[in-house]
């Protein structure tokens, strides 16, 4: 049966998704749904006008029921940061949203996999497997795009400091997508090497000054964007193309998405970004990093805000 992958919230979140997702070739077919419904309309000729010089797929727009048959559903639908404004700060606002689009999505694609953009993506992940869960979906068919991104923005700046093709520079960002978030310098590898150890090899400065320049280049990466033109959504498309790629294929990646976490050094019922093995139903599991002291103790704190943000909405869903 051809792949069919839809999108809700076709704003630049959920067009861009589409639009990598047509050029990597991910799935058959791909239908964006928004309240806006001209948007939708909108964007799905606009990215169909790419498809002669990418991959044969359809995108088409669509309402909920045309969701039907779709193996992910991507949800990228609410309000977005503006300048200065925290990813927390959506939340109230964006969980009403949720309120009405999880149960939809699930009406019409019962056994779709749902991959959560929308911020702040940790909490809302939580709050959709909420939703999910009234309707007897398991939380490992939820998650979110969680720390993919910012993972994404540190493997980047590495790249650029080290010299080397990001595709062979390892290191997570895991935790919060947000302002706790914890780079994990004491697991960063490239060509298996610990990072001090290639510096040296390359003769290459590797101080507190450049990771104080690289963690700001990533914690704050979203800030500076939006500053600058007002959303981001390039990085977080592609992000979104390299997950669905993974679940529709089952291809069993290892990605920081965020999930909820059942069992972690005791942490349980949180929902946050770790190194999780990805496949076609979902998360399929967690991979436990053996964190410096200092990475695990900035990990629960960042466990802790979101468990924090999630709880001020108990009783209200
Ligand atoms: N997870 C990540 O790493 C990232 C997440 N984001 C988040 O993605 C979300 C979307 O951002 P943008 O696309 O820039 O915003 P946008 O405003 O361009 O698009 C949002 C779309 O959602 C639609 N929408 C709102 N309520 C809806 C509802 N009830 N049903 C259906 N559609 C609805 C709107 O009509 C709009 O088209 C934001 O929360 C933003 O913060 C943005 C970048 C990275
Ligand atoms: C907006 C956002 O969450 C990001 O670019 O990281």
């Amino acid at each position: 049966m051809a792949i069919k992958v839809g999108v809700v919230g076709s704003g630049f979140v959920g067009a861009t998704a589409a639009y990598a997702m047509v050029q990597q070739g991910v799935g058959r077919e791909i239908v964006l749904v928004d309240m806006r419904k001209e948007r939708a309309i909108a964007e799905a000729q606009d990215i169909s006008h790419a498809i002669p010089f990418s991959q044969p797929l359809r995108v088409r727009a669509g309402d909920y029921a045309d969701l039907n048959g779709s193996q992910v559903v991507v949800i990228a639908a609410g309000v977005g940061q503006k300048p200065g404004e925290t990813r927390l700060q959506l939340l109230e606002r964006n969980a009403e949203v949720f309120r009405a689009v999880v149960p939809a999505v699930l009406k019409a694609a019962p056994d779709a996999v749902l991959l959560i953009a929308t911020n702040p993506v940790d909490v809302m992940t939580h709050i959709a497997a909420h939703f999910a869960g009234l309707q007897g979906v398991p939380a490992s068919r939820v998650l979110g795009s969680g720390t993919t991104l910012d993972t994404a923005r540190f493997r980047t700046l590495l790249s650029e400091h080290f010299g080397v093709d990001s595709h062979h520079v390892h290191g997570y960002v895991i935790g919060e997508h947000g302002d706790s978030e914890v780079l994990t310098w004491s697991q960063a590898t490239i060509g298996g090497m610990h990072l001090e150890d290639y510096a040296r090899l390359r003769q290459l400065p590797y101080d507190e000054a450049l990771r104080e320049r690289i963690d700001v280049g990533v914690r704050r990466a979203a800030y500076t964007i939006i500053e600058g033109k007002g959303a981001t959504y390039y990085g977080i498309g592609a992000a979104i193309a390299r997950i669905v790629d993974v679940i529709v294929h089952d291809q069993r990646a290892i990605l920081t998405v965020t999930s909820r976490v059942d069992d972690y050094q005791g942490l349980s019922g949180v929902t946050f970004a770790l190194p999780h093995l990805v496949g076609g139903a979902g998360v399929l599991g967690c991979i436990p990093l053996p964190l410096s002291d200092q990475e695990a103790a900035a990990l629960r704190h960042s466990a802790e805000i979101i468990d924090s943000a999630a709880r001020s909405l108990a009783g209200k869903l």
